[in-house]
């Protein structure tokens, strides 16, 4: 039996990068992104010449897992680059992979990266005041291409869950996205990309509950 509950507000601190209200919060340090990028040398001389800064953090509000709830909250990813790669979210799809989610860009200067199970790539650009709906079935990862902090609230059914291993099994996601050498960016092929086949790709499309 469901329990009446009280409604419930935060307030988000676009600057700062969190919210008041938050159940729970967590920190990925650069150490964490280990394997993420192409040149590893460069990942590791960062960490240690930086002291394995954070560099992202997330305060969330967690009602229940349950299916109809609605996870909330506040992602503060801090600017900067492995060599020529921006600093960027583990990225994952959704254990119940048919879960959507949304982002709502407050600060800063954003990408989404989006790859469907087959293997074609979205870039969605995200500032302040912009919505991002990503849609059931996308892995997603986002990137502070500024020079900035990128500060998103975001919103996703509680019992979605997160899959990363799906990245790994890919060897990442098709592309990487790299600076242009003139303040923007620019998509380039992972060369180290396998290709899900059909099956597991329409695999992945069942995986709904
Ligand atoms: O979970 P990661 O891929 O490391 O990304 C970090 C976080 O980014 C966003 O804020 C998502 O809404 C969170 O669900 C996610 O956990
Ligand atoms: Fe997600």
């Amino acid at each position: 039996m469901d329990m009446l509950r009280e409604p419930v507000t935060s307030i988000v601190d676009a600057d700062k990068g969190g919210m008041s209200g938050n159940t729970g919060r967590y920190e990925k340090r650069l150490s964490d992104l280990a394997g993420l990028y192409e040149d590893a040398a460069a990942h590791a001389n960062l960490t240690e010449k930086l002291g394995n800064p954070v560099v992202y953090a997330v305060e969330d509000f967690r009602p229940s897992d349950r299916a109809g709830d609605l996870i909330y909250g506040v992602t503060r990813m801090s600017p900067g680059r492995v060599s020529d790669e921006f600093f960027l979210t583990r990225g994952h799809i959704h254990a119940k992979a048919d879960r959507p989610e949304i982002y709502f860009g407050q600060k800063g200067k954003g990408l989404m990266q989006l790859e469907s199970p087959e293997g074609e790539t979205r870039i969605v650009e995200i500032g302040p005041q912009t919505i991002c709906y990503v849609p059931p079935y996308w892995i997603h990862r986002s990137i502070n291409v500024g020079d900035e902090d990128l500060v998103m609230v975001f919103a996703y059914p509680s019992d979605s869950g997160q899959d990363y291993g799906i990245i790994e099994a890919s060897n990442g996601m098709r592309h990487r996205v790299k600076t242009d050498g003139n303040g923007g960016w620019t998509l380039v092929e992972n060369r180290d990309y396998r290709p899900r086949n059909s099956e597991t790709a329409a695999a992945l499309m069942k995986r709904y509950a």
